[in-house]
């Protein structure tokens, strides 16, 4: 855009406030008012601000949303309807329709197929880490936010892990299993200590770099393999290829995220490379394993033990699902020894889901009632001072435009006759979003605003809220 961006910054919180927003969500998130208000004048109480031209705001919360979560979003008057499984993908077009907000987590797919029926729909909660099950670049474009909880749930994961490298090293599924079917089986053959053990990380982000600490602290030595450079927490190392680190480790564990790169990471040719009975655990997404390969690598020896929580294909609700019908290795996987199998349950605890509850229904209240953009992983992220009670006659304009030059000189054209009290500009790639609060208008000259920026040709969308 040839325009410049952040028009009026002087009221925005200040540098590391921002980045603090950016990069840490759930620090600012729990509280956006409070936290911002001590970095900004102090004017009077928040106004709510509703819409001028729709009706109730209707959410859908698919796949068992936390409590936590549905109660901030009733607490603001919406109407939710809430599911606890995700929907077959020809109910899911009819529900996504009539909502303009919808929650899910990692099961239901928002395909472009399924956004395109989604004709009210203003914004998308993904109550998870995960986003890869969002077409993100069809909804940026049509001005659809979307927001995530990035790391409310990580030390479950890394947790769950600990659990399972201890579980693999001492056989306990299988002895267990043979217990439950009456057989007492008491061996130490090929079961281990993890103290002095090698724990390969691939992918230090938030879930690796908390279990690599985890790790050590039992003993461990940790090396990681990233894509990108990464300062090593306490002495674990970086290693320069995911080679080296299969050829040190005891066990490998996979914390990377589903991209057309991380597919079948793991394969034939990496199980090899592995050493001889070594582990493997994959808690990350199901397409990062080529599964097959592992029951082979497993059959033959050469993989002592594996824990996988994630599947290339995971059934809807819970239930008797796990066969040949959703993925045609299913009995195989089954049957092979010393495997921990668990149903994408990395971050189903009570404290994961009680916070992604609460983070992200923050955002999404945030995005609808303030037009406040910070923590979406689509659009840019933007914020302004809230409106106070002490300005009635404000309206908030926001317009989510196409990224091309000229837009804002159209758009201060026809805000002419008002008074800009505060603007803000930004563009994420082909998508721009512009924020400006207006004062001295009444709702007629809201519908004017409203009109005459639906008419631009660069509109993508339009929203007055006072
Ligand atoms: N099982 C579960 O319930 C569960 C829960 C949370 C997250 N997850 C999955 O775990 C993944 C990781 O979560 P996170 O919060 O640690 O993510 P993150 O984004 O913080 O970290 C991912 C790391 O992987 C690295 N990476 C990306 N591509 C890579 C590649 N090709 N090779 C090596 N490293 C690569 C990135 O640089 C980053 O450091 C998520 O994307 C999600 O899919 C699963
Ligand atoms: O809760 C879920 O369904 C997903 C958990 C996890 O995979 C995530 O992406 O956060």
């Amino acid at each position: 855009m040839a325009q410049p961006k952040d028009i009026a910054l002087s009221t925005q919180p200040d540098f590391a406030t921002r980045m603090s927003v950016s990069t840490s969500p759930s620090a600012a998130f729990h509280s956006p008012p409070s936290s911002f208000s001590s970095k900004l004048p102090q004017r009077g109480l928040t106004k709510q601000l509703k819409p001028f031209n729709s009706k109730d705001i209707k959410i859908l919360l698919l796949e068992n949303v936390n409590q936590s979560g549905r109660n901030i979003l009733t607490g603001q008057g919406y109407q939710v309807e809430a599911l606890k499984t995700s929907l077959p993908e020809d109910q899911l077009i009819e529900k996504i329709k009539d909502v303009q907000v919808i929650g899910i987590r990692s099961k239901t797919k928002l395909t472009e197929k399924v956004l395109r029926e989604a004709k009210n729909l203003l914004v998308i909660g993904c109550f998870c880490i995960g986003t890869n099950q969002v077409d993100l670049e069809y909804a940026a474009k049509h001005g659809i936010a979307v927001f995530n909880s990035p790391f409310a749930n990580s030390r479950s994961v890394a947790e769950l892990v600990i659990g399972e490298i201890i579980s693999l090293a001492r056989q306990l599924g299988d002895r267990s299993n043979e217990m439950h079917q009456g057989t007492w089986n008491k061996v130490s053959a090929k079961c281990w200590e993890i103290r002095g053990k090698t724990l390969g990380i691939v992918g230090y982000g938030h879930i690796g770099s908390q279990l690599s600490v985890l790790a050590e602290a039992m003993g461990m030595t940790v090396i990681y393999y990233d894509v990108v450079t990464l300062m090593g927490l306490g002495t674990a190392r970086q290693v320069p290829t995911l080679e080296a680190l299969l050829t040190e480790a005891d066990f490998v564990t996979l914390h990377v995220p589903e991209l057309p790169e991380t597919k079948n990471m793991i394969s034939t040719a990496q199980l090899e490379k592995m050493k001889e009975g070594s582990y493997l655990i994959n808690a990350s997404r199901g397409t990062v394993v080529d599964i097959q390969a592992l029951i082979n690598a497993m059959r033959s020896g050469k993989i002592a033990g594996a824990a996988l929580d994630v599947y290339p294909n995971e059934p809807s609700a819970n239930g008797d699902y796990f066969n040949r019908q959703l993925n045609q290795w299913g009995e195989d996987l089954r049957s092979v020894k010393n495997i921990i199998l668990t149903p994408h349950i990395g971050g189903s605890t009570e404290e994961a889901q009680r916070a992604i509850g609460v983070e992200v229904s923050d955002a999404l209240v945030r995005y609808i009632n303030q037009g406040v953009t910070l923590g979406s992983v689509n659009l840019p992220e933007v914020n302004l001072r809230s409106l106070t009670l002490d300005e009635p006659n404000y309206a908030r304009v926001i317009y989510v435009h196409h990224n091309v030059p000229g837009v804002l000189r159209k758009v201060n054209e026809i805000f002419g006759n008002h008074n800009v009290d505060k603007q803000i500009s930004d563009s994420r790639g082909d998508v721009a979003y512009l924020m400006a609060d207006v004062s001295d208008v009444n709702l007629g000259d809201m519908k004017e605003l409203f009109d005459a920026l639906e008419a631009l040709s660069s509109k993508i969308m339009v929203r007055v809220l006072y």
